[in-house]
């Protein structure tokens, strides 16, 4: 459910540490930390919390994104913040999709998600597409149950092998279009005007505050 009123006057009224961040990845948690501050929010992690990480039961990033803000906000009493995102290959049909941190392995290790990408575009053959694109769903909950959700993308190719160590995830192997630079090479504020995470952002930002 997408929508506006009592949320939009709170959330102006957040005070800092008042909003909780609902992810457990410290490179999602930097980047959402920055394209708050514009704001005066200062957010507090679910991981600061002590929250536990919630499993991923939902077949799309926003059902994933609600799932996981929705928990955050029932036991934490405070409006929370989540962001369900991945990286979706022409080639490979969208996979990783929804399941790209899970590529990781429990190691969470993106060489090797990567790795795992490279070999499957490899699989389809020399002409298959390196077309990719990343999604970000941002789902905001509040504690009485209302939840207003955003969804941004980025189109760019996967070069391979990965170029920079910016970022987190898969960055290093995607290239954006129109740009040179991988988001992996670039300087996070280049890739905060362009990400999906900046995507969803502007929405979210245009709805709430
Ligand atoms: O669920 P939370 O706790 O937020 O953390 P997570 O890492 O499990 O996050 P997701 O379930 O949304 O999985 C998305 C994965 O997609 C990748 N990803 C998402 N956004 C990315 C970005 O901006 N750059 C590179 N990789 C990204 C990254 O590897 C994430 O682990
Ligand atoms: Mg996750």
């Amino acid at each position: 459910m997408s929508g506006e009123g009592d949320g939009r006057q709170a959330i102006r009224k957040l005070a800092p540490g008042k909003l909780v961040i609902a992810s457990h990845n410290e490179g999602k948690v930097r980047e959402i930390k920055a394209l708050l501050s514009p704001f005066g929010i200062e957010p507090i992690s679910a991981g600061s919390l002590g929250l536990p990480e919630p499993e991923e039961t939902g077949t799309t990033f926003v059902a994933n994104a609600e799932l996981k803000a929705m928990q955050a906000a029932d036991l934490s009493g405070l409006p929370s913040l989540a962001d369900d995102s991945g990286l979706c290959v022409e080639a490979l049909n969208g996979d990783p999709g929804i399941f790209s941190a899970r590529w990781a392995g429990p190691g969470k290790d993106f060489a090797v998600a990567m790795e795992l990408v490279e070999q499957k575009i490899g699989e389809k053959g020399p002409a298959a597409s390196r077309d990719a694109h990343f999604v970000c769903a941002l789902a905001l909950a509040w504690p009485d149950g209302h939840v207003e959700w955003f969804e941004g993308r980025v189109d760019g190719t996967l070069v391979w092998p990965p170029r920079g160590a910016n970022g987190f995830g898969y960055d290093a192997m995607f290239l954006p279009n129109g740009h040179e630079q991988t988001f992996g090479e670039m300087a996070p504020e280049a890739k905060h005007a362009m990400s999906h995470r900046a995507d969803a952002f502007r929405q979210l930002v245009a709805a709430v505050f």
